[in-house]
This record gives C-alpha cells, structure tokens and sequence, in this order.
C-alpha cells in the first residue's frame, strides 16, 4: 500500500515537473533568433473599395452585421493591459447618435492604478518587442491587416456606423480602407526608414544608423471621428519597436476595441499596446506624471493639444528625455473659386466637402470665396443641391448624412447656426434646421455672409455649416488673403480654376495656408500612400500621417562608426 503510495507520488511528481516544463514559457532571450540578411516585402496597394451598391453581396452582409450588433447591444469593452482583460466597477457608456437612447458599449473607466499597471506593464514588454526582427513586427501589422479585409470588415464598420454615425460609404472609407492603408503602408514606410542611411564612407570606415525606437513608452490620444485615426496613433510607434499606452475617445470607444482584438488576434505581443479607455484628464495627469514618458501622439482639437503640451513642458524636469510631441488637430478649411472655374465641378466638390459625415472631418470645407461673376449659378446649384441631402439614421442607406456626435457637439453647432441667423451680416441661405428628439440631426447650413471675418468664417464648428463669402471677380488678389489669413489654422484647402496661371499663381501666395492643398479638388478625402496628412500653424505639427515622416518621430537615430585601419601615429601629416 505504502510502497505503490510511493510509486504514484513519485509518478505523479515526474508527471508534474513534465507538465510544468512543457507549459513554461520559454526564455527567448536564449534562443538564436532568426535573421534575414535582407527582406522584401509583399506588394503594398490601396485597399480596394467595393460600391455597396443596392442588392450586392456586400452591402447584404454589412446590413446584416449592423442588424446583428444592434441587437445585441450593449456590448462590453474593458481594459486591456498585458494581455488581459480589466474590470475596474467603474462603467461608462457609449450611445449611439442616430438613436442617442440606445447604448451601443457600456466600457470599463480606467482609474490610476490601472494606468500604472499599464505603464509598468508597456516599460516591461519593451525588451523583447524591440528586439524582435523588423519582418516579425511588420508581419503581426500585415496579418491585422488582412484579418480586417476580410473576417473582420463589417464588424469594424457596423461599429464606426452605428456607434460615430458613419453612412455606409463613411465607414467603408475609414474603418476597412483606410484602417488597411495605414496598417499596410506603415509598414512600406518603415521600410524607407530603416533604409535611410549615410551618403559617405571614407575609406576604411564603415558609417551606419540604427534607427533605435524611443526610451519609455508612448501615449496614443485618439479621436472620435476616424476609427483609422485611432489605429495608426496606436500602431505606427508599435511598428517602430515602441510601446505604447492608448488612450481612445470615448464616442468611439467599441469600434477602436474591435481594431484592438483585431491586432491581438494577429499576433501583437501582450503589452505592446495596452487599451485604456477612461476619463482623459486623470489618466493623462499619471501618464505625464511618468519619468518613462517618451512621446505624445495625438489627434484631437486643437485646444487640448495646446493644454497637453503646456502640461508637458511644466513637466520637463521629470522625464529623463524630451518628449517627443506629435499633434494633428482643428481646422477652418477653404474653397477659393476664381473666376475661370467649373462652378458644376465646385458645387459638387463643395457638398461633399461641407457635409460628408455632417462636416466632422478636420479637413471639412467650413468657408467658400466666390467670385461675383460665379455667384449666381453656384448659389442655385449649391442650394438646390444641399436641399435635396437626405438626413437621417445611418440604418437607413439611401441617407447621405447621419447625426452628429453626440449632444455636447449638437448644442455647439446648433449654437453656432443661431448665432448666423440673428447677425446682420449673414443669412441662412439653406438648411440651419435642427432635431435631437431621436438622434442629433442637423440639416446641412449654408449661411452666406457680407462679413469675411464674421465668427462662422473664423472658427472651426465642427459640423454641417459652411459659410460663403462673395468678393469681386477682379479682387482676386483680396480673396487669397482672406483665405490665408482669416483663421489661425493651416490645415487644407482647394483652389478651383480653369485658368492655370490662377492656379499656379493662388498655390504658390498660399503656401503656408494648408498643409494639404488641392487643385479642382475637394479639400477632404486624402489617400494613405497618396497624400500624406496634416497642417501645421494651429492645425498641428505637421508630422503627416502616412507618411515616412511620422514614423521618424518614433526613432531615435544612433550613428555608428566602424574604423577597419588601426591608427598607428597619434601625430597629423601636417605636424612633420
Ligand atoms: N488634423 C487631423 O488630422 C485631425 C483628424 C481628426 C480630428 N481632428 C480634430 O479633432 C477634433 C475632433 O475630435 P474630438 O472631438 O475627439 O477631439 P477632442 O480634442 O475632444 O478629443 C480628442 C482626444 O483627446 C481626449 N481629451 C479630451 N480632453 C482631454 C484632456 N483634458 N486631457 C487629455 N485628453 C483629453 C479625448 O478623450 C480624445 O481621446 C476636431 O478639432 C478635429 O479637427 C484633427
Ligand atoms: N483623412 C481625412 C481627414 C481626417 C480628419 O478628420 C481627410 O482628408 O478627409
């Protein structure tokens, strides 16, 4: 009894130290790890977009995923930090805005402790993510983005549709297309800047540049308007060997969830980003707080990022580096007819420009200069056209606007609408109507103005509104500086015109006035790995999304130098 007492513990303490062996996680540190003296990446193209035209296979099986997550809503979204997810008992909700009574996520707010762990968490996974080949990285980016092509499309879409507002060509634009471009091109861009090298070697030496990610962790502060936006702030610092603590909006909390799982499932290491939703002020007072903070990726209003980068310039002398700060924000974007232009071509440009997602793009048209001679034929056109937008719930998709975001972003638009209509230099020329007894929706507002400089001329809304002014067709010179100098923001703008001298000659006297400038185009609507993204004076720094650019924020490049000839006289040929 004893003695087979004795065999099976004995059995059973092997069998033990088996099972714990087998279940141990290696120490990848110990092995050899795989390097390709060189790569050559899969090709890298646009996402192709697919029309959702009535009765295809794809708008099928979109609705039904809009039907099948509105149903089963709400849905629960809670931190994720090192892998895991977190419950903190302390739950916020986000609604949706074609129907604001309906909770779309109910999700876990993050308190200070769980930002800690996330940090602690990020500093820990550093190591051996950085270490990690560029092709392995570049793979987990490549893989998430095919896994959202294909298994994931309409999940990321229902959520951007139903939970930010999004038509079906909105989301189709934002959370599949884009969010696919900027996973993929990232990836090529990266390419070009491990690739950046020094020009010269003089003889015997051997010059090099490591472009080595930042020290500490970086904090991502996502938008609510594009699903992509949350996506590349979060992975192109993880992309170059960075972690990275992400902060999403709040009103796009579930379809920002749905890209994490997304890049989980394709392979992210656990820690690398960590998912904190939660309230914005507290979690960034810890971050900020934290000598380890190497970077602030931002997109958002401008007078956040303002407030963000003060706090961190007080905050200097606790970080052990400079903080790198990267910040895209508002705009008060322009369309400058001049008189030779295609008013058909302009009307058009300028609808969608204007009212696309009601105006909540940061590239939005918000102000119009058109000639005198023009005037007449675009006012007919443009108002018979902006008339005839269908408004409505994103569910039904013959509407080619939504609500706006929530009832915050309503009062403020709405405010702004009034304002037009009881100043004498303006007048509502269409819409400036208004109903959030269901879901908050605003008729796309025209206001024509005799007042260049009237307060819906200068300030960004945010919202269905544009505001035109009329300047004499022979005053062109006067309408280029009114659109260079009205706002403070310098984010897009078109010029429309037939004449390419006036084009030439508007590009060129306003250089400084939109980071991207159009040519008989609409100032919305860049292309990831067509036209990279940003303004600069209050609009941001600059640093273009989707670019090579952006990702040279998140490196920290070392030189080094390697001598292949001994010195053997301390002296110079001079000092004989
Ligand atoms: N230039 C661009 O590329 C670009 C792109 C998209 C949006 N935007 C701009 O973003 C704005 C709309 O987005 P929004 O309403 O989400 O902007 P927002 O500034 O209200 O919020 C952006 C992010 O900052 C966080 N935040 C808000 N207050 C904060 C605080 N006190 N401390 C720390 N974080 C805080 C929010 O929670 C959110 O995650 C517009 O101004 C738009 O022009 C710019
Ligand atoms: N990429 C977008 C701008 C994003 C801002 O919200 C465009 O160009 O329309």
């Amino acid at each position: 009894m004893f003695a087979s007492r004795s065999v099976s513990a004995r059995q059973g303490l092997a069998a033990q130290r088996f099972l714990s062996t087998s279940r141990a996680v290696p120490n990848y540190a110990t092995y050899r790890v795989h390097q390709l003296g060189n790569h050559k990446l899969p090709e890298i193209t646009n996402e192709p977009n697919p029309t959702y035209a009535p009765n295809s296979p794809e708008r099928e099986k979109l609705m039904q995923a809009v039907e099948e997550l509105r149903s089963q809503s709400p849905q629960h979204v809670p931190l994720i930090i090192n892998g895991k997810e977190v419950k903190t008992g302390n739950v916020e909700r986000q609604f949706m805005p074609s129907e604001h009574s309906k909770v779309l996520c109910t999700y876990e707010n993050a308190g200070p402790e769980h930002v800690e762990e996330a940090i602690e968490g990020a500093l820990a996974a550093k190591s051996s993510w950085e270490n990690l080949p560029i092709y392995d990285r570049q793979a987990i980016f490549l893989r998430a983005a095919d896994l959202l092509s294909q298994k994931y499309r309409y999940k990321a879409m229902a959520a951007t549709m139903l939970g930010q507002g999004k038509n079906i060509w909105q989301a189709e634009i934002d959370a599949a297309a884009e969010t696919c471009d900027f996973l993929r091109y990232n990836v090529k861009f990266s390419e070009e800047v491990y690739s950046s090298q020094p020009a010269a070697n003089s003889r015997g030496i051997w010059n090099r540049v490591e472009h080595r990610p930042l020290e500490g962790f970086v904090y991502a502060v996502s938008p609510f308007n594009f699903t992509a936006i949350g996506a590349n702030l979060a992975t192109a610092p993880a992309l170059m060997g960075n972690t990275v603590v992400w902060k999403p909006a709040p009103a796009a909390t579930l379809s920002n969830y749905v890209i994490y799982q997304i890049l989980q499932e394709a392979g992210l290491p656990d820690g690398v980003i960590q998912f904190i939703p939660g309230p914005a002020a507290e979690i960034t007072r810890k971050i900020f707080d934290h000598p380890e903070f190497s970077s602030l990726h931002f997109t958002g209003s401008t007078k956040v990022f303002k407030d963000l980068w003060k706090e961190i310039s007080n905050n200097l002398d606790k970080y052990r580096g400079y903080p790198r700060i990267v910040g895209e924000t508002g705009g008060k974007n322009f369309h400058l007819l001049h008189k030779s232009a295609d008013v058909t071509n302009a009307v058009n440009q300028s609808v969608r420009a204007a009212f696309e997602f009601q105006g909540q793009k940061c590239s939005a048209l918000s102000r119009l200069y058109v000639p005198d001679n023009l005037w007449p034929q675009f006012k007919k056109e443009f108002v018979e056209k902006v008339n005839s937008i269908k408004v409505g719930n994103i569910t039904d998709p013959s509407n080619f606007m939504g609500p706006v975001i929530n009832k915050l972003a309503f009062d403020k638009i709405t405010g702004y609408i009034e304002h037009a209509r009881n100043a004498p230099e303006c007048e509502i020329i269409a819409g400036g109507k208004y109903d959030e007894s269901t879901g908050y929706f605003i008729q796309p507002t025209v206001v024509e103005t005799k007042d260049p400089f009237t307060k819906t001329m200068k300030e960004e809304i945010f919202g269905p509104v544009v505001t035109a002014y009329v300047y004499p067709a022979e005053d062109f010179d006067g309408a280029i500086e009114l659109a260079n100098s009205t706002a403070s923001y310098g984010l897009t703008g078109a010029i429309f015109s037939q004449d390419r001298n006036a084009a030439v000659y508007a590009t060129s006297k306003l250089t400084h006035a939109a980071g991207n400038f159009y040519v008989n185009d609409k100032c919305t609507g860049a292309v990831v790995g067509q036209q990279s993204f940003g303004g600069a004076r209050a609009s941001g720094t600059n640093d273009k999304g989707g670019s090579a650019n952006l990702l040279h924020r998140f490196v920290s490049p070392r030189s080094i130098k390697e001598n292949f000839i001994p010195l053997e006289d301390f002296n110079y040929p001079s000092n004989q």
